[in-house]
């Protein structure tokens, strides 16, 4: 079984694994690697995106509804964050962002998100819905309900190219993938074919929906508070004075504005909002002078403590200032959980702002993004695990001459 494996020691064996390799130090010597793919994503987005070459008419049309005007903005950042995670996981990234090749791979992802509250109660399913031969499972069953399987037969397949040739495939990098290092898992924790599988779909699917929508949500109010978008450009033209400075992670991260835009669009937005389920262990627990009984299932909700009008006054309002100068010690900062805390709280956070700080640095330096006529983002949204939105958030971009 994978890292998500209820086993508290199978689980931190393969934690221990992987977690170095998404540490803060390791994550700033990718810089270079996820700039690059920004760089593609801010080309895309262009009105004249220059780099969708011939072999693009399907990027293109699930991208763009007309060339030049609004943009899909949700699925170019799933194919963002998407090519990112891939590269630095399993050594080639998915490409999703230069070509057509492998779009097959992200969908999934998205259509993996409304099942999975479903699969939450009726898990055998997914065991069910492994054995169905991958042709029956791609024309008979239809795609909202079979994009877990999907996604577990693509990586597979990825999986199983790696087990055949990890030589060439170490050759694609010069940086050490996750994948290498669970490879090196000792006896205890030696990897059945299931499991890399299974550690492939944790990885991916976590690390590119997430990020993607939450960048999505950020540029969405960047759209809705215009004069909050103004600010926004102001703060990175003051780090980025030139138009050919070169955006990178360490810089962007420097800037205060971004950060607290982003923790703002987290705490409301936050993607995953509620009911992140632990047991207590067999002998009880004792919290807040409460004792609970031995393995009763219990949970917190991110988005209900973060709407605490005790901790964040006036707490429905969109204001990224009360992050400015916000003190590491506030009741504001230690409620703030849109990551989870403890043993089982994601391991991917530092790739997360890495990417997403410079990503809001490289877009709002270069473009004013503005709500298309053909927007269908609602303001309804619903807790299917992940927040999932109603409706298609599309932009016009616009590019400044300075
Ligand atoms: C804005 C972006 C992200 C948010 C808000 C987010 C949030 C979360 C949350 C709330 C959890 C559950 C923790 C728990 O059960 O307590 C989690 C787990 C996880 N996340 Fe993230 N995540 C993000 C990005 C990423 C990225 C980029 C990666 C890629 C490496 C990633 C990989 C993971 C993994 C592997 C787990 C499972 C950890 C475990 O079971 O030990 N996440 N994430």
């Amino acid at each position: 079984m994978s890292m998500g494996n209820a086993n508290v020691a199978i689980h931190k064996a393969r934690r221990g694994l992987i977690s170095p390799y998404l540490s803060k130090t390791s994550v700033q010597k990718l810089d270079d690697n996820i700039v690059k793919h920004v760089k593609k994503f801010i080309e895309v987005i262009s009105p004249t995106p220059k780099v969708l070459g011939e072999n693009c008419e399907r990027l293109r049309k699930e991208v763009v509804i007309k060339p030049g005007d609004g943009v899909n903005m949700v699925n170019l950042l799933r194919r963002l964050t998407g090519d990112v995670i891939s590269e630095y996981g399993y050594s080639e990234s998915f490409g999703l962002l230069s070509s057509d090749k492998n779009i097959w791979h992200i969908q999934p992802i998205a259509d993996s998100v409304a099942i999975l509250p479903w699969l939450s109660f009726a898990w055998p399913v997914a065991y069910i819905m492994a054995a169905i031969p991958k042709w029956v499972l791609m024309n008979v069953v239809p795609r909202e309900f079979r994009g877990f399987t999907e996604l577990e037969y693509n990586l597979g397949e990825q999986v199983d190219e790696y087990i055949r040739n990890p030589n060439a495939a170490k050759a694609k990098t010069t940086n050490k993938t996750i994948f290498e290092a669970l490879l090196e898992g000792d006896e205890e924790v030696k990897l059945s074919r299931s499991a890399l599988v299974g550690d492939a779909m944790v990885l991916i699917g976590a690390g590119t929906e997430t990020t993607a929508t939450t960048l999505a949500e950020a540029m969405y109010n960047a759209c809705i508070y215009p004069e909050l978008q103004v600010r926004l450009r102001q703060e990175i033209l003051n780090a980025f004075p030139n138009k050919d400075d070169e955006i990178t992670v360490a810089k962007a991260e420097k800037v205060e504005y971004i950060t607290a835009f982003l923790k703002e669009t987290l705490r409301l937005a936050t993607p995953i909002p509620g009911r992140i389920v632990r047991e207590a262990p067999a002998e009880g627990a004792v919290f807040q002078e409460k004792s609970i009984p031995g393995c009763t299932v219990v949970s917190m909700s991110a988005y209900l403590m973060h709407t605490n009008p005790d901790i964040y006054p006036d707490p429905y309002k969109f204001d990224p200032d009360r992050w400015m100068n916000s003190d590491p010690a506030s009741d504001q900062e230690k409620y703030f959980v849109p990551f989870s805390k403890g043993s089982r709280g994601c391991i991917g956070s530092s790739l997360a702002w890495a990417e997403m700080n410079a990503t809001l640095a490289a877009t709002f330096r270069r473009y004013k993004l503005s709500l298309h006529p053909d927007n269908q983002r609602t303001d309804k949204w619903v807790d299917r695990i992940a927040r999932v939105v109603i409706g298609d958030f599309i932009a016009t971009v616009e590019e400044y001459d300075g």
